[in-house]
């Protein structure tokens, strides 16, 4: 594991003392501990985490493999609250070490379930120091697969109990360009279901602009003059090289070169500049990487801080007192960057390169000025930002920069694209063909159909009291253009007919199908039913329901969802059961939805019983009313078929655990049985928590399988064991 590049680098950039070099260069050539977060709210987090200290730690702590002492998981010092862990064993023993396979299988349901996120450390950091507020608005940039977005919503979701969601009055946008990896995104937050989530597809760096209703009110914290959706805290954990994930992804070893920091670095200080517009007053930007690279980090915060010249005064926020045991090392003011794949790093300023260049090159050089040190490197303070190293505290490595915007001196003008030479750059980022086109169009200032170069440049040229509706117009026509260009919406329209979701239409509350639902599974009357959305064209409530909070409700009423790519919002909560219309469908309460609506369950839709029901609710896929003890046996029976919910009270005790808090699952009653509505591997975690072992009848079927394959099959060892773990 060598790279010379890297080593010629990265000792030009002098970011490691002499002194300090083998000792960084070994730790990255060693395997990453495997780390995981306690998820949740902090109710569940702190019963899980109790588990771990008191089960599983003891469990670990005499466990011995091949004669050696394997040392059991530790709280990373830093995290608050003791709720993240790391562990370094090898693949072998999590699967042949009877205690760590069965640590193993803890961990996997538990991950499955959502309860636990297996993150690298590093990269909880961000999310942290966002110190993100229920009542935040918040958007994540670059956001897929999400670990992070799940580190916000559970800030946002912070007042959660063990059973119920909390509605924060926040919102949480997760955006990600890649649909594909938005997707996947949206596959990993359904564990936190959110009555005030969105997910977008879109270029962070040309984020359209967002409405919200136009109105007086300050509800919101909207200024009067402004209905433009500003945001309170912004996360931009931005595309990069990647080497700070070495130790994880070894083949960055053999493929490691300077070029891919500095072909990234225009579109990190594009995204950085696009979030510094969007955000309120008082409000706080992280900019995070996991790669080592200046000119990914320490010079896209200069570039950005730079380009915003004393307009919207930011700054970079002093963070030394938080996270007191994370060891870091302060961000640098001078590096110099290389201008090719051979390390030459002997430019000390941008100029001297250009001048080296045949005339006839400069013009193609993608390296620009911003790459190098600024003059005023020294203040602006960089050494606010975090380094993190691989071997201070056996991590990856990370860069973690904190931007506090003080405030703006023109609320209109906080959209605006800032300086002339910004605004050029601007259109010079833009297509060819959109150039064109945005450069004949003529200028108008009366008509909003106006050109936006030149609406661009004489908003940065014109006193900032005239014209600021009509350069706020035009500001969001560029993003509109830039928009279409990847991809997005119409210069004309709003909508983009490219963009193939369902869309997102709210009923009305006297709905009847709603009506119907919610007199089905009693809902009280506190039930929102104005923030009940359905996906389709015709706003027919034909399967499921979804709920959201106002504020979602606002930005989805004030926005054309095709524009701002909205792949999801609000969360789940209702399905029909049963095909029929109106009045005749059968509709039942989803696992994922539950704690969302058990605020607005009524107490007559609620069984509470001991969890020897529970034991058979989980060992039989749908056990017989009669098959139950009494009193459960009688009030299921005298319970009409269709969605209930089982209560399992704080206290309730079996052979592995006590209940310390309520436990609620939704429920089915067909004629004669019940069914517990959770998946399979819900089940699972929840058997291992509760009764010490995997008692559902799913693991009992994979168990007979597995023997009966040991039986069929003669296979040597090594296959055997192949066969059965592909199993598992
Ligand atoms: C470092 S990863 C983000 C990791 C994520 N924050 C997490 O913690 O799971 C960077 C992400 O940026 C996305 N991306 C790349 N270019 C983008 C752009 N112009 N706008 C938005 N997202 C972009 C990539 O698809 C990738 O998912």
């Amino acid at each position: 594991m060598n790279n010379e590049r890297f080593t010629a680098y990265y000792k030009a950039q002098n970011i490691i003392p002499d002194e300090d070099w083998d000792h960084f260069m070994n730790a990255l050539r060693l395997p990453l501990p495997t780390t995981f977060r306690v998820a949740g709210s902090r109710e569940t987090a702190h019963v899980l985490n109790n588990a771990i200290e008191e089960t599983y730690v003891p469990l670990l702590s005499g466990a011995e493999f091949e004669g050696e002492q394997v040392p059991p998981p530790s709280q990373l010092p830093w995290y608050p609250e003791g709720l993240a862990w790391q562990f370094n064993v090898s693949k072998k023993v999590l699967r042949k070490s009877v205690e760590f396979k069965k640590f193993h299988s803890f961990l996997v349901f538990e991950t499955e379930v959502g309860n636990i996120s297996r993150q690298e450390a590093v990269s909880m950091i961000p999310p942290l120091l966002l110190d993100v507020q229920p009542y935040h608005k918040v958007i994540d940039m670059c956001a897929a697969p999400g670990s992070k977005t799940a580190q916000l919503l559970e800030a946002l979701h912070a007042q959660d109990t063990a059973t119920s969601t909390s509605t924060p009055p926040g919102l949480l946008i997760a955006n990600d360009s890649d649909g594909k990896r938005a997707h996947l995104l949206i596959h990993q937050s359904a564990r936190l279901p959110s009555p005030a989530f969105m997910v977008t597809n879109l270029d962070a760096s040309i984020y359209p602009i967002l409405r919200l209703p136009n109105t007086e009110s300050e509800i919101h914290r909207v200024k009067k003059t402004s209905n433009q959706l500003l945001f309170d805290r912004i996360l931009c954990d931005v595309p990069c090289s990647g080497d700070g994930t070495l130790r994880k992804n070894v083949g960055i070893w053999k493929r490691w070169q300077p070029m891919d920091g500095n072909g990234l670095h225009s579109l990190q200080v594009r995204i950085l500049q696009r979030a510094m517009r969007m955000l309120e007053d008082d409000g706080r930007i992280v900019y995070s990487t996991c790669s080592l690279n200046p000119v990914e980090n320490e010079a896209v915060i200069a570039a950005a801080l730079n380009s915003n010249p004393g307009k919207f005064s930011f700054e970079l926020v002093d963070v030394s007192d938080q996270l007191p045991q994370l060891l870091r090392r302060p961000g640098i003011s001078a590096w110099t960057p290389t201008v090719d794949r051979s390390i030459n790093t002997t430019f000390r300023t941008w100029d001297d390169f250009v001048q080296s260049l045949p005339e006839s090159k400069r013009l193609e050089s993608k390296i620009s000025e911003s790459h190098w040190p600024p003059s005023n490197a020294e203040s602006l303070r960089l050494q606010r930002c975090l380094r993190i190293y691989p071997h201070l505290q056996d991590t990856g490595g990370f860069f973690v920069a904190v931007l506090q915007k003080k405030q703006s001196c023109d609320v209109g003008l906080s959209t605006q694209i800032s300086t002339k030479r910004e605004a050029e750059e601007f259109i010079n980022h833009a297509p060819e063909t959109k150039k064109a086109k945005l450069e004949s169009e003529e200028v108008n200032p009366h008509n909003p159909v106006i050109s936006d170069i030149e609406d661009v440049l004489s908003s940065v040229t014109a006193p900032a009291s005239v014209g600021k509706e009509t350069k706020k117009l035009s500001t969001e026509r560029v993003l509109d253009e830039k928009a279409k260009s990847s991809g997005g919406s119409n210069k004309d329209s709003p909508h983009d007919s490219s963009f193939k979701e369902m869309p997102y239409t709210f009923l009305t509350p006297d709905d009847t199908t709603l009506q119907s639902c919610i007199a089905q599974l009693s809902f009280t009357s506190e039930f929102p039913s104005s923030n009940v959305l359905v996906r389709n064209p015709t706003g027919e409530a034909a399967r499921s329901l979804y709920l959201t909070n106002d504020l979602v409700k606002e930005v989805v009423r004030s926005n054309d969802y095709t524009r701002m790519r909205l792949l999801t919002c609000g969360t789940k909560v209702v399905t029909k059961q049963e095909a029929g219309k109106g009045m005749d469908a059968q509709f039942r309460i989803l696992g994922e939805g539950l704690p969302a609506v058990l605020p607005y369950a009524s107490p007559g839709l609620i069984l509470t019983t001991e969890l020897a029901t529970l034991k058979i609710l989980l060992e039989t896929y749908y056990p017989l009313c009669t098959g139950f003890a009494e009193p459960f046996r009688s009030a299921i029976e005298a319970k009409n078929t269709g969605s209930h919910i089982v209560r399992f009270p704080a206290g309730s005790s079996s052979e592995a655990t006590n209940l310390s808090h309520d436990l609620v699952l939704p429920l089915w009653k067909s004629n004669v049985s019940v069914s517990l509505m959770i998946d399979k591997k819900a089940k699972s975690a929840l058997s291992l928590r509760l009764f010490g072992e995997d008692i559902t009848s799913a693991a009992r079927e994979a168990a007979q399988k597995k023997t009966l394959l040991a039986e069929k099959l003669p296979l040597n060892d090594h296959q055997m064991e192949e066969d059965l773990s592909q199993n598992e």
